[in-house]
């Protein structure tokens, strides 16, 4: 049986689809969005139509009809914790992403971007190992603050499918092995995989500042800000998402741009984009106790791995730890394809999307 399936994945830069026939890629597009785009738009309600449209756009781009995929599979986003694998979207699903969103991020686009095309075809939309799959230990999810609790929540479908390829590459089961992986892309998160499961993971505000987050940052000194009146939230939540890390210090989260300031001299750049690694190799340290130090690889994965300067770095400081795998880019439409087709042939069941919010 084939099956045609479009694999939908909206990052914090860009979106990225493709179109699979079973395991066979037909073609895909990366369409980077202008930086001027998301400052103007930056909720994901405003977002999501146009992200849809442009990747209706790229199908027709390739002569490609709709009427002949068999299934839309997008990248799953920030719901309460759920299993790894695949779920069917359902209203439940959608209700949580538009009303009560955990956490207004760009993945949670995917379920919404699959939904829309799939419904007038009539065929099912599905997620695949959504960023908030939960497979932590008990003891990663305490803070010092018992009102808080930490959530399990990193680029699981791209940190899962290169350690999968990297176990296969050494002739083992993901599930015999143990890795640290660093996921640097728009956003940088951080996880540690014991016997395949990720049991602890730092992302987002809780690891390095990215390009264009500020990561960990110590909570005194957020605290006063909240409270100095010169702030709203939403400039507050953009200094934190959006509008922090590199962007804030040097205008700009691409990388190959800083590489160019660095070339023509400026040390303020140099500087920076040294502490970007550093804080890579600290969050990528954080994480070894969770193996208690039995780690067969660090991968280095994402966007940011393509560069030489900064994996150079990175591995200068941490390479004691384990050996150092640097797997650029990420593999997460192969990821989602390769997902759904398994549920289309029936090998894996989605999962039922349940909410205790939204039914
Ligand atoms: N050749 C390169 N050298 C250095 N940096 C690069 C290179 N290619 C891409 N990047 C950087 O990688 C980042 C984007 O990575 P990626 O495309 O993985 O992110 P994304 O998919 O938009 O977001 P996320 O991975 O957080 O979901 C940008 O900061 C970009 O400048
Ligand atoms: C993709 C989830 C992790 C992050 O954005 O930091």
């Amino acid at each position: 049986m084939v099956y045609d399936i479009l694999a939908v994945n909206p990052g914090s830069t860009s979106t990225k689809i493709a179109v699979f026939r079973n395991r066979q890629e037909m073609f895909r597009e990366d369409i980077e969005h202008d930086s001027a785009f998301l400052d103007s738009h930056p909720d994901i309600e405003e977002q999501f139509p146009f992200r849809r449209d442009m990747a209706l756009a790229c199908l027709e781009v390739h002569s490609y009809q709709v009427e002949q995929l068999s299934a839309v599979v997008g990248r799953g986003g920030l719901l309460p914790p759920v299993k790894a694998g695949g779920y069917t979207v359902n209203q439940a699903m959608k209700d949580r992403i538009l009303k009560g969103p955990i956490s207004p991020h760009a993945s949670n686009m995917g379920a919404l971007i699959a939904d829309a095309v799939a419904a007038p075809l009539g065929i099912p939309a599905y997620i695949y190992d959504a960023v908030s799959s939960d497979e932590f230990m008990e003891i990663s999810r305490i803070t010092g603050i018992p009102e808080v609790v930490r959530q399990s929540f990193c680029h699981v479908l791209n940190s899962k499918a290169m350690a999968r390829k990297a176990a296969e590459e050494a002739g083992k089961s993901y599930e015999e092995m143990n890795f640290l992986v660093a996921h640097m892309g728009g956003g940088i998160s951080f996880s540690a995989h014991r016997h395949g499961k990720i049991v602890d993971a730092l992302s987002d505000d809780g690891g390095a500042f990215s390009p264009q987050r500020s990561g960990s940052v110590p909570i005194i000194y957020i605290v006063d800000m909240c409270y100095s009146g010169k702030y709203t939230k939403a400039e507050l939540m953009r200094k934190i998402r959006g509008d922090g890390g590199l962007k804030a210090y040097l205008g700009t989260y691409d990388c190959r741009e800083i590489e160019k300031m660095i070339r023509q001299g400026n040390e303020k750049a140099e500087l920076l984009y040294e502490a970007q690694a550093y804080q890579v190799a600290k969050g990528i340290g954080q994480l070894a106790p969770a193996l208690k130090g039995n780690v067969d690889a660090i991968i280095l994965t994402g966007g940011m791995a393509h560069s030489k300067m900064l994996t150079d770095w990175i591995t200068d400081y941490i390479d004691f730890l384990g050996p150092v795998r640097i797997m650029p880019g990420e593999m997460e439409l192969e990821a989602l394809a390769y997902g759904a087709l398994r549920i289309l042939q029936g090998q894996e069941k989605a999962n039922i999307y349940r909410d205790a919010l939204y039914g």
